[in-house]
């Protein structure tokens, strides 16, 4: 019996098509509608497009719609897969938030396309193929969500895209693919070693991402509260450490009890507490900075959005963010 897979379209390049002047445009009909005859013989499917948006212009809240959907599907009908096709500037935002948000079993696969679907060496059918099978295969259950592209299989919350142009841009620092999508089907290497689960039913946060640099200023940070918003993550320099004027917001920030989520600036290795100089991470944590272990800035971000749904208790947050470090 062919597996049944829910296929949900969002949009992104692998939703697009060239123009003659060159611009990479979102069509009125989704092209992806037109290659279901190049998928029938992988699956049958369920097919369902909430809405047709350049990743860009996603937010969190579509994010949560897209849980939504899948509760829905799943409590409707047998579903033995997911796959979402999605554009690829946020996709690894989408992919956390459902990895963090549902607590399904069955294989949940996100893919896209660097090349829209009239360009020549389009990666966007290819692509959609390999997630399929992904998706269809008992190895990729209980692995949380998954990101497909270029013959690698990821976990959410590795992946990051790396390349602005590149198809091999989906890479997951430190930890590289867990699996990989071969000829005949898909191969697993590695397992996720555990999962976190944060009953998003709302959004209603707002967390700011703030990349550090050399002479960064205070009032960057201190004005966050009084325009809305209720977190901030940092983008720490080298080990997690903060330039002087800055780290002073962040002790205001802090003695108000306002989440300061702390990551490194670094595309490889976590932030630490390390350095005792003032801003350095030791110094940063003795006032309260949550140290993320292993995620990077935008993965933080909606980590800490998630977990402000359901505490703004420091301590609690603290613990769901370093429960990772041994130390
Ligand atoms: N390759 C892509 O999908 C990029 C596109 N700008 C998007 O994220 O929608």
């Amino acid at each position: 019996m062919k597996k049944q897979i829910l296929l949900i379209h969002t949009g992104g390049t692998i939703s697009m098509q060239q123009n003659e002047e060159g611009s990479v445009v979102p069509q009125s009909t989704n092209p992806l509608h037109s290659e279901n005859a190049a998928i029938q013989d992988l699956a049958a499917y369920t097919i369902e497009e909430p809405f047709h948006l350049p990743s860009p212009h996603i937010t969190p809240k579509d994010m949560l719609l897209l849980k939504q959907v899948i509760l829905e599907q799943v409590e409707k009908t047998r579903i033995d897969g997911i796959v979402i096709t999605h554009g690829t500037d946020t996709l690894e935002e989408t992919a956390y938030f459902l990895d963090l948000s549902l607590s399904l079993d069955i294989p949940i696969v996100l893919t896209g396309a660097m090349r829209s679907s009239n360009e020549i060496g389009s990666d966007g059918l290819y692509n959609l193929r390999s997630s399929i099978k992904v998706a269809s295969s008992n190895g990729a259950r209980g692995k949380g969500v998954l990101v497909v592209m270029n013959d690698e299989i990821h976990t959410a919350k590795n992946v990051t895209k790396t390349h602005t142009s590149n198809v091999s841009t989906f890479q997951s620092p430190q930890y590289g693919p867990i699996g990989i999508v071969a000829k005949k089907g898909s191969i697993f290497h590695h397992s996720p070693l555990e999962r976190e689960y944060f009953p998003v039913s709302s959004i209603t946060k707002k967390v700011a991402l703030l990349k550090s640099y050399a002479g960064m200023e205070s009032n960057m940070l201190e004005i966050l509260p009084t325009v809305g918003f209720d977190g901030v993550v940092i983008e720490a320099l080298g080990q997690g450490n903060m330039p002087l004027d800055a780290f002073e917001g962040v002790k205001l920030l802090l003695r108000a009890n306002f989440p300061v989520v702390v990551v490194s600036r670094c595309f490889n290795g976590s932030a630490e507490d390390i350095y005792g100089y003032a801003g350095g991470g030791k110094q940063l944590k003795d006032e309260g900075a949550i140290f993320a272990t292993g995620l990077n800035g935008q993965k933080a971000r909606i980590k800490l959005l998630a977990a402000l749904e359901s505490t703004t208790d420091l301590h609690v947050l603290r613990n769901w963010f370093e429960k990772d470090s041994d130390h």
